[in-house]
């Protein structure tokens, strides 16, 4: 690559055999032969933003596409039933919007009732998922799509624009779920996670710790060395609050319909866990703080391992490596995301039996 020596040491020391970064494989839209073609990418002081753009602007919602028809597919009903659309999404901007071509894509039909998330980045896939369920529960036979799309070419770039920190993380990648709210149907695919209880806390003053600014050379991230410390001093007290049932009284005395892995000794332990992997540290800490065994976080490593942080769409990954282990679940569970904010999204998950 075309990253000087000390960058190029920084960069090898954070990289090398994955062990810092947790991080084996990433996948990238991007290729040698668009940097050749485009040697404004990685020039910090190039105007570059529209042909940036320019390239997102289709292949996200085609990103999304391929993960949004395979979810169809499981589904087992046709893509004219989906009442509803939600597209979260950092890297594709303009209107019409992202939602609307992925709907065109997918032939959707002309009433689908859309939205689009944008700059939620890590914490996207999370909040797409806890609106859906609100719109499933308030809308009778609802099933909305939610759709997850990264592509990392608007903030890719040379080591003179710093931020290499988030090029040693961030990964392209696409999920999507349906979700609905019975009455079942017939062949519809039965329910493979039940999202109880969703909550969405800002931790205050630490606006400056995760960001991205956009200028006329594309997106630079900002990830503060203290994330992992700050996410893991607060996820606790997030649970808490969830299991609550969103009561901000102190006293385990609410959430009538939650379980209360509060009480007893090994708490924590008797969920499954569906947490973002921000960063192998993350992870770390909060293995940490809730004395959590060693297997529980053993999905979110995996999909670390395996793609990188792909922002909203990671945690997509991340259910669907549970899917895969459903047998071997206990029946509840917690899921996690964080993102700029700082914002924590929790949400206590149901794997029915
Ligand atoms: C792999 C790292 C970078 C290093 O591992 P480590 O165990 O901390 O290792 P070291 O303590 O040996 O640190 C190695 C070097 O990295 C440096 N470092 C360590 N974090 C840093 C640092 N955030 N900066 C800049 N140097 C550092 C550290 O100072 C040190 O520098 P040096 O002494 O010169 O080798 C690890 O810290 C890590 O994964 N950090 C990133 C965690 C993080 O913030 N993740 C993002 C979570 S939030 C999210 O997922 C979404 C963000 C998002 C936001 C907006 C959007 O639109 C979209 C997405």
């Amino acid at each position: 690559m075309f990253f000087p020596a000390t960058a190029n040491n920084f960069f090898t020391n954070l990289c090398f055999a994955g062990e810092k970064t947790g991080i084996d494989k990433r996948h990238f839209h991007l290729t040698e032969e668009t940097l050749v073609a485009h040697p404004e990418l990685y020039d910090h002081d190039a105007q570059s933003l529209d042909n940036r753009l320019a390239m997102t602007v289709d292949a996200v919602p085609k990103l999304a596409q391929c993960a949004a028809a395979k979810a169809i597919a499981d589904w087992g009903r046709p893509a004219s039933e989906i009442t509803h659309l939600v597209f979260s999404t950092y890297s594709a901007w303009g209107a019409p919007s992202a939602d609307l071509r992925l709907a065109t894509l997918l032939g959707l039909r002309p009433t689908v009732s859309r939205t689009i998330l944008s700059l939620h980045g890590c914490y996207g896939g999370g909040r797409a998922l806890g609106l859906a369920r609100e719109l499933a529960e308030n809308n009778r036979g609802a099933r909305v799509l939610v759709a997850c799309a990264e592509i990392t070419l608007v903030c890719f770039g040379g080591p003179d624009g710093g931020n290499l920190v988030g090029h040693a993380l961030f990964g392209d990648g696409a999920g999507a779920v349906i979700v609905g709210a019975g009455p079942f149907r017939d062949g519809e695919q039965s329910p493979i996670f039940e999202m109880v209880h969703a909550t969405q806390t800002t931790v205050p003053k630490t606006e400056h710790a995760l960001g991205m600014q956009v200028s006329g050379s594309g997106v630079d991230f900002h990830l503060a060395i203290q994330v992992p410390t700050l996410i893991g001093q607060n996820v606790e007290r997030c649970l808490l609050h969830a299991f609550r049932g969103g009561d901000d009284d102190d006293n385990d005395d609410g959430g009538a319909h939650l379980p209360s892995p509060l009480s007893g000794n090994g708490k924590w332990n008797d969920l499954f866990w569906a947490v973002h992997p921000g960063g192998r540290p993350i992870l770390d800490n909060i293995d940490k703080v809730l004395k959590l065994e060693p297997e529980k976080l053993a999905a979110s490593r995996h999909v670390l391992r395996e793609y990188g942080n792909m922002s909203g769409a990671t945690i997509v990954f991340v259910l669907d490596e549970l899917r895969r282990r459903r047998s071997l679940l206990p029946e509840w569970g917690a899921m996690l995301a964080f993102g700029p904010g700082v914002t924590i999204e929790t949400m206590v998950l149901r794997c029915p039996r």
